[in-house]
Parts: C-alpha cells; structure tokens; sequence
C-alpha cells in the first residue's frame, strides 16, 4: 500500500515506536516516584514537576495507541483520560477530590512536594492530553481529518511550552514539566502520523512538486521565526516579555496554518492535473479498442530495447501475428464481433507474454510482439504457444460457429539491422506462414 508514497508509509509505519516511545517514557516518569528520581520529576530544580497522572494518562493513550486496530480496547483506554482531563479544564476546583483519589503514588508525591514547590496536573498538561485523547477518540470513531486536527494542536501546545522553555517565558510552559512536554510530543505525534495519509499531510508528504515545495516551507516558516526569536533572547541584556513570545507563536504557527492550507489546495489541483496527464499519456501510447500498445509507442519502446540489447549484447526477437482470414470473419458474424474477436486476440496475447515484453497493435488485424532478451529459438517457442492457444480458444460465446486462428512471422536482430529491417523481415516470414496455409509459425531467414 502507498507504493509511491514513501514518506507516507514511513509516517504511518512510526506510529507504533512513537506510542512506545511515549509509553516508556510514561512508565520511567511514574515509576521515578517510588524510585524517588527526582530528576525525572522536576528536571529544573525550582521549575514545575511532572504529575502522576500525567505519566498515568500518557501511559493509557499510549496503550490506546498501540492497540489501535482493535477499536474497543483502544477507546476504553482513551476515553478515561478524556473525561479526566475535561474535568480538569472545566472544574478545577471540584475536579481535585477526584483526581487526588485517582493519583498513584501519593506518599512519594508528598514528600516532593514538602520541598515547597507542588506538583500539580496545571491546565497545559491537561489540555495536550484532552487533545490527543479527543483525536484517539475521533480517530476509533471514524473522523481521522478531525484526529489530525485535534493531534495537530495538542502538537502546538507542546511546541509553545517547549518555546516558552527556550525563552524563558514561564507563561507559555505554565505548570508543564520538561518531562511531560517530552512525554506528549511523541504522543501527539503518534495518532498524527497515524492519519498521514489523510487530508493537509498526506498533501504534505505527497512524493509530487506540491509537497516538495510544502515541506520546505514548512520547516523554513516554523523553524526561521524560532531561530530569530532565539538569537534575539540570548543576544538581549533584559528577559523578554510575554508579548514578544506570543508574536514568535503566533508567527511560527499562522505561517504553519497557511503552508498547510496552501499545500493541500495546490495538491487538490495537481491531483486533478496528473490524472489529466495520465490520461492524456495513455491516449497517446494506447490502442483505444484493444488497449494494447500502439505503433507509436511500440517504435519508441522497439529504439530502447535495441540500443540495450547492443548495450548489453542480448538478443532481441519479434513476433508479427496476424488474424486469418479476418475479413471472413467480418463478413460472416458483423463488424462488431470483429472487434470483440480483437480485443480478444490482444488480450490472450498480453496474459501469455511476459512483463517485460510489448504487444503493441502495429495496424487492423495485425499485431507486433517484441521479446528482449529472447533468441529467435525461444521466439519460436513463443509463437508456437501463441498460436495453438488461440487456436484452441473457445469464441462460441461472441457469436456460434466462430474460430480463430494466427499465422506468425519471427525474427531474430542482427548486429547490422534496425528495427524497419528486422519487421520487415518478420513481415516476409508472416507471409511465408500464410503461404504455407495459414495457423503456421514461420522464422525469418538472415537478409542475404
Ligand atoms: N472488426 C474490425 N475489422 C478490422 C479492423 N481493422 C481491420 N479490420 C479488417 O480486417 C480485415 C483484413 O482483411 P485482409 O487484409 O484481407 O486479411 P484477412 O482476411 O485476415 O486474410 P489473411 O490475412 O490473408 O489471412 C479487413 O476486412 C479489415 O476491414 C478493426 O478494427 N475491426
């Protein structure tokens, strides 16, 4: 699947290491309370610290995320945190009762927070988790654009507080630890790369010009207003102020927005213009009746298969086939027929050549098969099989009474000849088969 979309089957084949990454970190997290690491906790010393739950939360979405092709385990898992988080968001104050009794390691949590600097579950953590919980939710429930969405910004939330860490600017991090904002980021990304296949980044990864041009703005736009913002912070002689931060936000994630936008309605139309071209390229190189090659493109192919059999010193052979007694067969059972007869005859032909050969339709009843690396022994064996299998072919469903036979002309290329040289010579051979009464293979002599 998505054969040529590598950065998408990349993207949706990290989903699983990113959720076991997230679940790792979680289970290191919580288990640094009984540990006592308090590094882990609170890895600035007077900064916020991760809460239990935080680390209990991460490890179901985690776990939700792994089982993500089995729907009802993976929303029973999810659907907790959500209803958690949301009462964190919404009620505050009444919502402590519950989280308290539902907090692990309560006694190792006490003796933290004596230090004088409580840990809590603040509302950024809260919102990036309700986030990812809703996109793992959207995601069970069918609505995967939603999930991008909603992973999307639970992302953002991560990336402010990280540049709220890189500034200094306490406001944008709030009570995030370093920890759980390196806990959520794979998280988020986890069920975002889950639906990489899906709306603004499945134009983002798109292999064709369009994502190409999205990407690189992509990371320009992000990273450029960041860097700036960064070199201005660590060049200035006073802290920043909030304000100054909000403008590096707000910079970095409307020029995200508009890439993303752009990216997906500039793919929209490319998609439209490369059916167009596929289109048009199949017209240009396909027999509309039988769908086979058609002269055209069986002379361009004849060229590159020539100058690489001289390349490579392998032989190269040609079939010319032709119908018997077509113009009976018209006669007889109507001009339609004949061509269902046709597109019968190219198919048989396709289905028993081999991938890498062309059956091209060279003109009315008359075929061309060329065989790469075949020399003119095996392209007799080839024609010889052609030829007894549409001779056995069963027609009585088109019209009763109807039959067909081949007659089949082979050639070998010699080091002096082009391909006009070595038709033609399969062509006198064809006629030679017809001479000898028809539903015969014949084998060109070498030009004298
Ligand atoms: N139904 C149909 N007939 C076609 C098509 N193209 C060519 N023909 C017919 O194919 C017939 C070829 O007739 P001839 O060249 O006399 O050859 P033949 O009757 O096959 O006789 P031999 O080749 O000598 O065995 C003509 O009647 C053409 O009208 C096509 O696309 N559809």
């Amino acid at each position: 699947m998505y054969r040529r979309y590598p950065l998408i089957r990349l993207a949706l084949a990290l989903t699983v290491p990113l959720a076991i990454l997230a679940l790792a970190s979680g289970l290191l997290v919580l288990l640094s309370y009984p540990l006592e690491i308090t590094v882990l906790i609170r890895p600035e010393p007077l900064g916020p610290g991760s809460h239990p739950l935080s680390a209990l939360g991460i490890i179901l979405l985690a776990a939700s995320m792994l089982l993500y092709h089995h729907r009802l385990p993976s929303l029973v898992l999810a659907l907790p945190v959500w209803l958690l988080m949301l009462s964190r968001l919404l009620m505050p104050d009444a919502s402590q009762a519950l989280l308290q009794a539902l907090t692990p390691f309560t006694r190792s949590l006490a003796l933290i927070n004596e230090s004088g600097h409580p840990v809590a579950l603040g509302v950024h953590t809260a919102l990036c988790q309700w986030l990812i919980a809703s996109a793992i939710l959207s995601y069970q429930l069918y609505h995967p654009k939603w999930a991008q969405l909603l992973s999307t910004l639970a992302f953002a939330v991560a990336q402010v507080a990280l540049t709220g860490y890189a500034f200094g600017l306490s406001h944008f991090y709030g009570e995030m630890s370093l920890t759980t904002m390196m806990m959520v980021t794979p998280m988020s990304l986890a069920i975002l790369v889950r639906t990489a296949n899906r709306g603004g980044l499945r134009a983002l990864l798109s292999p064709w010009t369009g994502g190409k041009i999205a990407r690189l703005q992509l990371v320009v736009g992000m990273v450029t207003p960041f860097l700036i913002g960064l070199l201005l912070v660590k060049t200035a002689d006073r802290a920043p102020d909030l304000s100054f931060g909000m403008l590096i936000v707000a910079v970095s994630q409307a020029s995200a927005l508009l890439i993303a936008v752009s990216a997906i309605l500039y793919e929209t139309m490319d998609k439209e213009r490369r059916s167009y071209h596929r289109q048009m390229e199949l017209m240009a190189t396909r027999d509309p009746l039988t769908a086979s090659f058609n002269r055209y493109a069986l002379e361009r192919r004849a060229e590159t298969e020539l100058a690489r059999s001289r390349r490579h010193r392998y032989p190269l052979s040609v079939l010319v086939v032709d119908a018997d007694h077509f113009k009976q067969i018209n006669d007889n059972f109507g001009h339609p027929v004949g061509d269902l007869v046709l597109q019968q005859l190219a198919s048989l032909l396709r289905r028993h050549c081999r991938a890498q050969d062309t059956v091209a339709r060279w003109g009315g009843e008359e075929f061309v098969v060329l065989l790469p690396d075949t020399p003119l022994n095996k392209a007799f064996q080839v024609a010889e099989k052609l030829r007894q299998l549409v001779a056995q072919q069963d027609l009585h469903d088109l019209a009763p009474g109807l039959s067909l036979t081949i007659s089949v002309g082979c050639a070998q290329l010699t080091a002096q000849e082009n391909i006009s040289d070595l038709l033609r010579r399969a062509d006198i051979a064809l006629y030679a088969a017809k001479d000898l009464g028809r539903n015969k293979v014949s084998e060109a002599r070498l030009a004298s």
